[in-house]
């Protein structure tokens, strides 16, 4: 569906100097402003039927203070360049939709903890530092395959996230106090996470509850797995405490600072621009002279696939802004246009600038992924690439429920790290759609759920996520293939629900 062209509202213009100063660095984009996407075509536009309310809300979140600060996206800065470079691997997740409703201490702590719990299963096996980034906080706007859809012979705009409008029928106009709605629920969850994080008992907690898992799950191979990582971590801890600090509690400090750093970055996907730019503040940079522009809205932000245009208005706006950005990266992707691109966002070759988000599907890993590779490193720049083994593996079933299966996703993520590996570019992470939560939305997996099972605890808004169980099993087969063992012929899938997950031998 053709975009539009948006009218000349001014929010955040207001906050940012018309024209650049004249004593600018070569990092500045001189042609860039926050308001530079407006010409461009809006794909996956939102349509307000109420233009004045729209710009209401929008000069309130330009008011309102930001959900982060410029402070803190330096630092992700530095994490992403990083994983860039091989130094750390990034495990990046949540839901595919936040929900209003599920904006609470349960689900935000369990989002929390089945992350941290996946970064040290991962870390045991990969050996390098672990980052973690939520799609958390914000999370709120959805890009679909169709804009409208017809119940009962009525055609309605699709659901298209909380900040939009509403999953019922009556509520599907797009209403812009949702989008005020949203930075407060953000602002909630943010704040929930910083106490978290804050606190020592939660990543004690999440190394305690992976015995409480291996207790809980009946299959053999996550249990033996997840007592040796537990005992793993304890070999970690005595080794620490042998090598200087006698106390238990310093050297779970050090492996803590091993895993990664303590902040769990947010992010979610940029989708509904004008929102983004009332989010931008602009800052002179005291020594070298540049205006920088920062997204206060999340740590990092992506474009989907399906607005990654290179001449479109979400390439425009991102590529003006400081914080570290992604883009999804589908089949359709031809190398030529990725340089094309990476030639748009990251005109200064920074380490990890941007991420490249890989969701090719499990059938076509081997067939494209080698030429884009080759590509980008021929033209020099060093983005992080993360797979998504997501969002190339969806499939409705008969009775029209999406899903995807368990031995799909790791698939992808088997061949990427070959390919990836085979080229001298290592994987540098996960993005996963995920929930600690106990949902039956994904089938496959260590309790090898089938597709009549799917309708016992199938919450999303929109795509299916991996439940804990699913997303701890998916970490010990990475770790273990990170490791150089290879389990994957051992999957236990729903093409065949009844095959036996045998046990690899522990390793030494
Ligand atoms: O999360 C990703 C997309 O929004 C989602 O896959 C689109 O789903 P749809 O094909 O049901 O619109
Ligand atoms: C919309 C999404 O993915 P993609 O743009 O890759 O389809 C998503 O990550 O939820
Ligand atoms: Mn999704």
């Amino acid at each position: 569906m053709p975009g539009i062209t948006r009218p000349a509202l001014s929010v955040a213009a207001s906050k940012a100097p018309s024209q650049p100063a004249k004593t600018l660095s070569a990092n500045e984009n001189l042609d860039w402003h926050p308001t530079s996407w407006r010409s461009k075509q809006l794909d996956q536009d939102i349509v307000y039927p109420d233009e004045g309310k729209l710009y209401q809300a929008l000069s309130k979140i330009n008011r309102l203070p930001g959900l982060v600060t410029p402070a803190e996206i330096e630092r992700a800065r530095e994490d992403y360049a990083r994983g860039a470079r091989g130094e750390a691997f990034f495990i990046h997740g949540g839901d595919c939709a936040e929900a209003f409703d599920e904006c609470n201490e349960e689900h935000i702590s369990a989002q929390l903890r089945v992350l941290l719990q996946m970064s040290l299963v991962i870390f045991l096996g990969a050996k390098i530092p672990i980052v973690r980034v939520g799609r958390i906080a914000g999370q709120y706007a959805k890009p679909r395959s169709k804009l409208t859809e017809v119940v009962d012979g009525r055609e309605y705009p699709s659901f298209r996230g909380d900040s939009v409008n509403g999953v019922a029928l009556h509520d599907r106009q797009p209403n812009p106090e949702r989008l005020l709605a949203a930075h407060f629920h953000s602002s909630l969850t943010l704040n929930y996470l910083r106490s978290l994080n804050c606190e020592q008992r939660i990543f004690h907690a999440a190394i305690g509850e992976l015995d409480f898992h291996a207790e809980s799950i009946v299959d053999d191979v996550l249990r033996l797995n997840a007592y040796k990582f537990h005992a793993r971590i304890e070999d970690v801890m005595l080794a620490s405490a042998r090598q200087g600090d006698a106390s238990a509690v310093k050297s779970l400090e050090r492996l803590q600072e091993a895993v990664g750093s303590e902040m769990l970055w947010t992010s979610h996907e940029a989708l509904n621009i004008p929102v983004e730019e009332a989010s931008i503040r602009t800052v002179l940079h005291a020594s070298t002279g540049d205006l920088r522009h920062y997204n206060t809205s999340a740590h990092m932000l992506w474009i989907g696939e399906r607005t990654r245009q290179l001449e479109g208005a979400h390439v425009e706006f991102m590529r003006g802004i400081r914080n570290p950005i992604g883009c999804k990266v589908g089949p359709s992707m031809q190398p030529a246009e990725l340089v094309e691109l990476l030639d748009k966002l990251d005109p200064h070759f920074e380490d990890g600038r941007v991420t490249l988000i890989t969701r090719l599907g499990v059938d076509n890993v081997e067939r494209f992924l080698p030429a884009l590779i080759n590509a980008v490193q021929k033209s020099g720049h060093c983005p992080l690439w993360l797979c998504d083994p997501c969002h190339g593996n969806g499939k409705t079933t008969s009775t029209g429920v999406k899903t995807r299966d368990f031995a799909d996703m790791f698939g992808e993520i088997e061949k990427c790290i070959s390919v990836h590996g085979a080229l001298g570019n290592p994987l540098g992470g996960l993005h996963l759609e995920l929930t600690g939560d106990k949902v039956t939305e994904c089938t496959g997996g260590c309790i090898p759920l089938a597709e009549d099972g799917l309708g016992a605890a199938y919450k999303t808004l929109c795509d299916p996520r991996l439940n804990a169980e699913q997303s701890l099993h998916l970490a010990l087969l990475v770790s273990r293939r990170l490791e150089g063992d290879n389990l994957h012929s051992h999957l236990v899938s729903t093409a065949n629900p009844a095959a036996k997950f045998v046990p690899s031998t522990p390793a030494a």
